[in-house]
């Protein structure tokens, strides 16, 4: 076990059962419609890679890059485009894949965005919800977990570009804040 480890909040196995449970549904509601999935760089790249692997339907992929952390554990509120998509969304029918909603700020940023695109239906999924530290509404299609107000880091999720690669997700010790 790593050293910076405070609480364990969910287990490499919990997150797998989880994933295969949404890409079923996932699976069901999508049959025949060859939708768009679109990651959520850089945090959602671990969640999109195992989810994709549980949808039976053809999926497309394409990736975003937003960024609005930085190193810090709170969204300075501004979202800010570091790479757009390189597939035209208009008619398509959209699935924007995400680690972590909390202020909502980011997706609800994207949905109005790829809504402007004209895109025949967009949907939601996202690994982690913190519904408590919502400042936008958002409706969301699909939901992993329902997570405690703490920062969260493994498994895509960083806190200043580390610990993405880790395969749990975990509460970091407090010194790794200092
Ligand atoms: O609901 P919000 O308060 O907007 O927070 C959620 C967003 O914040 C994180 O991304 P971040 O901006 O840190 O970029 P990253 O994915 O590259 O870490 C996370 O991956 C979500 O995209
Ligand atoms: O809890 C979190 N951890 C990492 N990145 C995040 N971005 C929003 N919330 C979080
Ligand atoms: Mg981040």
């Amino acid at each position: 076990m790593r050293n910076d480890v405070l609480e364990v909040v969910l287990s490499e196995e919990e997150i797998q059962n989880k994933i295969i449970e949404l890409g079923k549904q996932i699976s069901k509601d999508y049959e025949g419609k060859n939708p768009l999935a679109i990651c959520v760089l850089k945090g959602a790249v671990m969640f999109m890679g195992d989810l994709l692997k549980r949808i039976e339907t053809d999926v497309e992929i394409d990736f975003m890059a937003v960024s609005s952390y930085g190193s810090s554990t709170e969204s300075s509120g501004v979202v800010k485009i570091v790479k757009d998509l390189d597939t035209e969304v208009a008619g398509r029918h959209v699935l924007i894949v995400e680690d972590i909603i909390d202020s909502g700020l980011t997706l609800s940023y994207l949905s109005d965005m790829l809504h402007r695109r004209n895109c025949a239906s967009l949907k939601i999924v996202t690994l982690l919800d913190k519904p408590h530290r919502r400042k936008v509404d958002l409706h969301i299609d699909y939901r992993g977990f329902e997570v405690e107000d703490a920062f969260l880091v493994g498994y895509g999720l960083d806190y200043g570009e580390k610990y993405r690669n880790v395969p749990f997700i975990f509460i970091p010790k407090p010194e790794v804040y200092s």
